[in-house]
């Protein structure tokens, strides 16, 4: 110890080699906790993670640096140990002079780059196995002395060869525990079995200690939600023996590192990351930033008593919404009793809303502000920094500010009012954006179109529907709390007087008959283009032939269904160019009928920013309140609705399978990770594993995963100038997890291949809002389909108007266990939904 003050006590501390994977962050945590540790990452190629984190150290900064370090843990990851680009660093490790050697544990990818390193072979699984569960036999001695049975979940496609095979049965007891002729170093330490139900029994090696270094390796994963809690005693053994080999073999005596360095350098949030680029490159114009509504915000608002059952797009057509830029966010489910389904959002005047716009890869954000007033055009500005580094500049940053700038003070709101939106960003997040940030340098910089990838428009006036207390909010943000007072009363005299207030039985028959009545579109030609099955099939195996190989646990695939027709107003009545009046569908209609159809918990009709998206999402994707309470909701395991399953224990018992939960526990671990990222150790829990629910057409099978935001150590030490807030916890969190697959930037890449590059665009991002008091909620945008304004496709034959391009995305999780038809029936009855809307109208 260098400084004799207890309070100065050296903290111990372990370096983590993360192998870009989508775990590492439930690992930290456990051992922070477990350890009572200072755990810190950098990735295996040795650049800084979390990314802002500095400078990359070379290999030689590396060796010096272990000096401050107990011990180093060499993380899971895609790809192979054989491959040095998968594992970079790890293979100096092993490499390491006697007097430089620090203790290692090596997990899954770590492990098995231990066991080649020392003589082991490495070959694929006979069948992969993630997300399974399976006992791990031991004998009571090294890091497994002491340690009571246990369960581990594997995540892994290789597996470390000693030569097991060749032993026969009545020989295997004896040999087990002992080292093999071909890595005479390496003593097994835990084995398990493969696939021992379907007939393929393998003996997988579980754990390995090295004879003379101070190595260990685990192949299963300690971390997983899954795993049995008496497996944290093999880490606190480990940990024990690396302590001990410290106080007894190591050479490099163990010293603090410089004060700079010891101090642990925290992410910094997006605001105050803000704030430190524009001190650096100075302002762009920002005169529209600084004053599009900011200063102190005062909330207005008038509850009206509801009939029950008021729907959003009731409440929508009572206030002239519908026709042009439009938000509703939309419960629809809510009539069923759908506990999920508690709130409908309407924004008011969207069409006048000031929005934020970014393209991934742009180093700026645009402000866009329409004119308030007839006769005064729009205006525009762009916030950002063009000189910026690479990476330097997210415009999380720019949003993060805008909106601390007009931020609602919770503690001035009435007491009794419901914990839903107030006013603040609401719009959508492309599937591309979130790519983006995770994978710099996959999306093209030509990608054919000027679309943003973030629209949040900032919606000051707006009705909320509590669908249980039966009422209704108008309700303001503004600078002036009369101005906005004057204005609820107007919408709530305004939506008194609608029919749908007055006679809501009468209207509700009227108008949901009218909504079913409403069939064809006489004189419309809708042309389709759907997935090839035989395609998607083979696309299906190129993804399993991935996963064989080590590069993905899970692969989220994905296609789209292309929906044309001649392009037409969206305010009745449609004349097309030959003069007849069409019966024409308008988006606003098209939604009515999707959300009768397929109710659901976050459904959406966005029509903002060029883009109409039409959602009836059942998957939320992050929910938090203003306190930081974040909640996520990962959907994995689907099955469809039919006769041979219409109850819930009958779903229950097709999705309560290995291969189901395993699909879903493989998101749950990443979700885990993600939110670990942002909340810190110790700070993420999951309420519900693996529960179904069901849906209008489906089941599925979802989890509750929860996170405290600010609550880590280093906030109390006030280090950071600002908290996190929503927008912090969202675009760390992009994209969903549940549509990519893990380990996520891989699988992401992957995808992005084998999807042609085809952009998933809104399909596949996040639909929701970052209200002015700080509670967010976001759903995943599936179930879903869209249209761009600028996307026109050539006239159909004898027909002269170029046609709009409706979009349908689709798919599923591709295991290793998954059938290519299995897989493409999955999809298919996602796209039916959707789908259906249209065949329907035809
Ligand atoms: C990919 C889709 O859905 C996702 C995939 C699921 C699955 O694999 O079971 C379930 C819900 C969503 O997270 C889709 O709807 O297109
Ligand atoms: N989780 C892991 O580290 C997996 C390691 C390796 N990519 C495999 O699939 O076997």
């Amino acid at each position: 110890m260098e400084n004799g003050d207890p309070q100065h006590a050296r903290r111990s501390r372990i370096l983590f080699l993360d192998a870009y994977d989508s775990f590492t962050n439930n690992i930290v945590s456990l051992l922070t906790e477990l350890l009572d540790v200072q755990v810190c990452v950098r990735r295996m190629d040795l650049s800084p993670f979390p990314p802002e984190r500095g400078p990359s150290w070379t290999r030689e900064e590396l060796v010096n640096r272990l000096a401050g370090f107990d011990a180093v843990v060499c993380g899971p990851g895609p790809g192979s140990p054989l491959n040095p680009d998968d594992v970079g660093a790890f293979r100096t490790l092993w490499d390491l002079a006697s007097a430089e050697a620090v203790p290692v544990l090596g997990v899954c990818l770590g492990f098995q780059s231990l066991v080649c390193h020392n003589g082991g072979e490495i070959r694929k699984l006979r069948r992969g196995l993630h997300g399974m569960v399976r006992a791990i036999e031991y004998e009571s001695r090294d890091i497994f002395s002491g340690v009571r049975p246990f369960k581990a979940t594997l995540y892994h496609s290789l597996c470390a060869d000693l030569g097991q095979d060749a032993v026969p049965a009545s020989e295997w007891p004896p040999q087990q525990y002992r080292p093999f002729a071909g890595a005479p170093d390496l003593i097994p330490l835990a084995w398990s079995r493969g696939h021992v139900d379907e007939g393929e029994d393998e003996r997988i090696l579980m754990a390995v200690k090295h004879a003379r270094r101070p190595f260990w390796g685990l192949q299963y994963h300690p971390e997983s939600i899954c795993t049995h809690p008496e497996a944290h005693d093999v880490l606190r053994n480990w940990w024990a023996e690396a302590q001990r080999w410290n106080a007894v073999s190591r050479m490099s005596p163990l010293h603090s590192l410089a004060e700079s360095e010891s101090r642990e350098v925290e992410t910094p949030t997006h605001t105050d990351q803000y704030n430190k680029l524009s001190q650096q490159y100075g302002q762009t114009s920002c005169e529209l930033f600084n004053t599009t509504h900011a200063g102190p915000q005062y909330y207005s608002f008038v509850k009206l008593n509801i009939p029950q059952d008021l729907t959003a797009v009731e409440v929508a057509e009572a206030l002239g919404e519908g026709k042009d830029d439009t938000i509703v966010l939309d419960s629809s489910s809510a009539s069923k009793g759908d506990p999920l389904a508690l709130y409908s959002i309407i924004a008011l005047e969207a069409d006048k809303a000031p929005r934020l716009k970014h393209r991934a890869g742009e180093r700026f954000v645009t402000l866009y502000s329409p004119s308030q007033q007839s006769g005064l055009s729009a205006q525009e500005e762009r916030i950002g920094y063009l000189d910026s580094a690479p990476g330097e500049f997210s415009p999380w940053q720019v949003f993060s500010k805008f909106w601390s700038e007009r931020r609602l003070d919770v503690s001035n709101l009435p007491a009794g009012l419901p914990d839903v939106f107030k006013g603040g960003l609401i719009g959508y997040v492309s599937y591309e954006s979130g790519l983006d940030a995770l994978s710099p340098g996959v999306l093209p910089t030509e990608r054919g179109h000027r679309r943003p990838d973030i629209c949040l428009a900032w919606v000051t006036r707006s009705v909320v529907l509590d669908h249980r207390a039966n009422a209704a909010y108008i309700q303001t943000v503004s600078n002036d709390p009369s101005a906005g007072q004057d204005y609820c009363k107007v919408v709530a005299d305004k939506l008194r007087g609608a029919p749908c207030m007055s006679n809501q039985v009468v209207y509700n028959q009227a108008h949901r008959n009218g909504v079913d009545q409403w069939q064809q579109c006489p004189g419309e030609v809708f042309q389709y283009q759907l997935p090839n099955a035989a395609t998607y099939q083979d696309k299906v195996r190129r993804c399993q032939d991935s996963i064989k190989e080590g590069n993905s646990y899970e692969l989220c695939l994905t296609d789209q269904t292309f929906i044309t027709r001649a392009r037409g107003d969206d305010v009745p009545p449609h004349v097309n160019t030959k003069g007849a009046t069409l019966n024409r569908a308008t988006p606003w209609d098209i939604f009515k009928r999707l959300r009768s159809r397929q109710p659901a918990p976050f459904g959406s009709f966005v029509k903002l920013g060029g883009a109409t998206l039409i959602s009836s999402s059942p998957e939320r994707f992050l929910q938090h309140t203003s306190e930081g309470l974040c909640a996520m909701r990962p959907m994995k395991g689907t099955v469809r609705k039919s006769d041979q399953v219409s109850t819930l224990s009958q779903a229950e018992e097709i999705l309560h399978i290995p291969k189901e939960e395993a699909e879903n526990l493989m998101i749950v671990d990443l979700v885990r990770h993600d939110l670990h990222g942002i909340c810190g150790a110790g700070k993420v829990t999951v309420p519900e594993l693996l529960k179904v629910e069901e849906y209008a057409t489906v089941f599925q099978m979802v989890t509750n995963v929860q996170g405290q935001l600010n609550a880590g150590r280093e906030a109390a030490k006030h280090r950071r100038k600002s908290e996190f807030n929503g927008l912090d916890v969202l675009s760390s969190v992009l994209p969903p997890g549940s549509m990519t697959g893990a380990p996520k930037k891989r699988s992401c890449e992957i995808l992005y291949g084998l999807e042609k590059g085809i952009e998933r665009s809104l399909y596949s991002g996040v639909v929701g809002y970052m209200d002015a008091a700080g509670r967010g909620d976001w759903s995943v945008t599936i179930r879903a389909m869209f249209r761009w304004d600028d996307e026109l496709a050539p006239p159909a034959e004898g027909e002269s108007e170029k046609r709009e391009v409706w979009h349908i995305g689709a798919g599923g999780a591709v295991t290793i266990l998954s059938t290519p038809e299995g897989e493409h029936d999955e999809m298919v009855t996602k796209l039916s939904g959707p789908l259906g809307i249209w065949k329907a109208m035809e």
